[in-house]
């Protein structure tokens, strides 16, 4: 193509002419010590439907399954992934970079509130510097022989998760939803994300789908009807788990014990999971 006739936009063009620029890859390198096999993202469309939780217990499944697991917990201005696994202590740095904290079943986990000075503080920082953070937990920590590490995503679509998702080489991504969101429109953007940034969506996980009568056992839709099944369907994701609301899994995660939890509901999840490496 000669100069005059060149848009200066290559994605749209064939040409191999010498002003061709490649688009450019944002995909961070992982740190020289670090050697992870597979990444996987958790999502959600807005805050407090349980993507923290789903994130560390898929965490600990895995871990159970035999495989090393790791949790980065890339929600900086939310960050409750040390909490549930009772970890308090701060990370601490070598030679190399930064040495995740590891829980008690040996599970490695990296989060802002490792490194604040008070736990409790509030983090007020602007979009760019959060997004530089969670790209440090990918360039600066050392994730030594990890078979799966889950990223707890930030939710949303703005500055940050698109930092995230750009920086980061996910293998596949986990959306959760709730039975009262607008699951459809929810799903749909997370869809769209996914398909944009070319990352497979493994499935999508319900939490908060019912509450089991502890008396007759009954299952009772506190939120309501779910519309799980039909929007599935409608974008062809695999439903991977209903996880029912439950006070003992609430009061398991505020002392610290996410590894002590059973999660039967989480087990395709899971194998959902493992098909990453096994096929
Ligand atoms: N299935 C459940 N049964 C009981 N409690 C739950 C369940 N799911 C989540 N919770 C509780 O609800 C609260 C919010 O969950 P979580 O922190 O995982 O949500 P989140 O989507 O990550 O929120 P945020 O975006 O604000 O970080 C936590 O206290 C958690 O223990």
């Amino acid at each position: 193509m000669s100069e005059e006739n060149c848009s200066h936009d290559c994605s749209s063009c064939g040409e191999s002419c010498s002003s061709r620029t490649e688009p450019q890859d944002f995909l961070a390198k992982p740190n020289p010590q670090s050697k992870i096999d597979r990444v996987i993202g958790v999502v959600s469309g807005k805050g407090g439907v349980g993507k923290s939780l789903v994130t560390s217990l898929l965490a600990v499944q895995l871990n159970r399954r035999g495989y090393h697991t790791g949790v980065l917990d890339a929600d900086v201005t939310g960050p409750s992934i040390p909490k549930v696994f009772g970890i308090h202590q701060h990370a601490m740095g070598n030679e190399n970079g930064i040495v995740p904290v590891k829980t008690r079943t040996g599970i490695d986990v990296i989060s802002v509130n490792l490194l604040l000075e008070d736990e409790n503080a509030p983090v007020v920082w602007r979009g760019p510097i959060i997004a530089n953070v969670v790209k440090q937990f990918w360039t600066d920590v050392v994730w030594k022989d990890v078979n799966y590490l889950f990223v707890d995503m930030p939710p949303g679509t703005g500055d940050v998760p698109l930092t995230v998702f750009q920086s980061i080489p996910l293998d596949g991504i986990v959306i959760v939803t709730s039975p009262q969101e607008l699951v459809s429109m929810i799903v749909s953007k997370a869809v769209s994300m996914a398909k944009m940034m070319n990352i497979p969506i493994l499935g999508i996980v319900e939490n908060m789908s019912y509450v089991k009568c502890p008396d007759c056992g009954k299952e009772i839709t506190v939120f309501g009807e779910s519309h799980l099944e039909q929007t599935a369907q409608k974008f062809g994701l695999k439903v991977l788990g209903r996880c029912p609301l439950d006070p003992k899994v609430s009061a398991e995660c505020d002392a610290g014990n996410a590894e002590d939890i059973e999660v039967p509901w989480l087990s395709d999840a899971a194998d959902e999971v493992e098909r990453l490496t096994k096929g």
